[in-house]
């Protein structure tokens, strides 16, 4: 059974020509890491908001756990692409700023911080000012926040858009980490097809003008990974790049059609 379950959702922005979305059918389960992978302006976000409970559906339902989203909740937590770190908190303070709200006690607070920073490979850094760190150690940051909030969901909106191509494979390596050791439900969306690749148990495509999904595919790279087996020697697997250049060819017949 699907932990978040969307289903003929449509989103009709006031003023807006076109739909959002429209339509769209979609289950999250616990054990799954899913991406949402679309060019700019097919809903990727407002479905991101949609699940996170910040945008209602104009049309069609979302369920977590069987019971209606009706708006944001602790179970389901989510990183942006901007990290939306508290500046004036160190690094620990920023992970315990949940869980200090739940009023989790400070010895619970703390242990959960340092179990969340190690996670991230951030052990050593719970007292380094944010204005301190990299664009990737911000990012590790706010995965450590969302991890510790114990959510059974993580909603991350282009969450390695803002990093270099060499910092951002080195995320999506320890999401896929996190993910496999976390055990929590995974939802992310991006713009780039190798790195949705890379990370999905399953994939949805989506296209604008309305935004729709068009395509659903259930990759099997990640597992590869997490069996031990290289980022480089899976990502110029011949298989890999033949369903690279499929779904980019997918993307743009999408687009062309769009224009039309
Ligand atoms: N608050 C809003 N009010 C009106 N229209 C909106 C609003 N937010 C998004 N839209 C429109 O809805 C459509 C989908 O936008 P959305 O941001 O969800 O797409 P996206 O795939 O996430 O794009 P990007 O990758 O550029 O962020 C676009 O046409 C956008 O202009």
């Amino acid at each position: 059974m699907s932990l978040l379950q969307v289903d003929n959702l449509s989103v009709h922005y006031p003023g807006q020509p076109l739909p959002a979305l429209q339509q769209v059918s979609l289950g999250l389960a616990e054990d799954e890491l899913l991406v949402a992978l679309g060019p700019s302006g097919c809903g990727k976000s407002t479905l991101l908001n949609v699940l996170a409970g910040f945008i209602a559906p104009t049309h069609g339902t979302v369920q977590f756990a069987g019971q209606p989203v009706r708006g944001p909740g602790a179970e389901r937590a989510v990183v942006f692409q901007h990290d939306g770190l508290l500046p004036w908190l160190d690094v620990a303070g920023n992970v315990a700023f949940g869980l200090k709200l739940q009023r989790v006690p400070a010895a619970e607070r703390a242990a959960i911080v340092a179990a969340t920073l190690q996670q991230v490979g951030l052990a050593d850094a719970g007292g380094k000012r944010i204005w301190q760190l990299s664009g990737g150690m911000r990012q590790r940051v706010g995965i450590a926040r969302a991890l510790a909030s114990q959510s059974r969901v993580l909603l991350l909106d282009e969450p390695f858009g803002a990093l270099d191509a060499f910092t951002r494979e080195q995320m999506q390596q320890l999401l896929l980490q996190v993910w496999q050791q976390s055990r929590r439900a995974v939802f992310l969306i991006t713009h780039d097809i190798e790195e949705a690749l890379f990370l999905a148990s399953s994939l949805v495509l989506m296209s604008p003008g309305p935004g729709r999904i068009v395509q659903y595919l259930r990759p099997t790279f990640s597992q590869r990974f997490l069996a031990g087996e290289s980022v480089r020697s899976i990502k110029s697997d011949p298989a890999f790049i033949t369903l690279r250049e499929e779904l980019l060819a997918s993307l743009s017949r999408a687009q062309q059609q769009e224009a039309a």
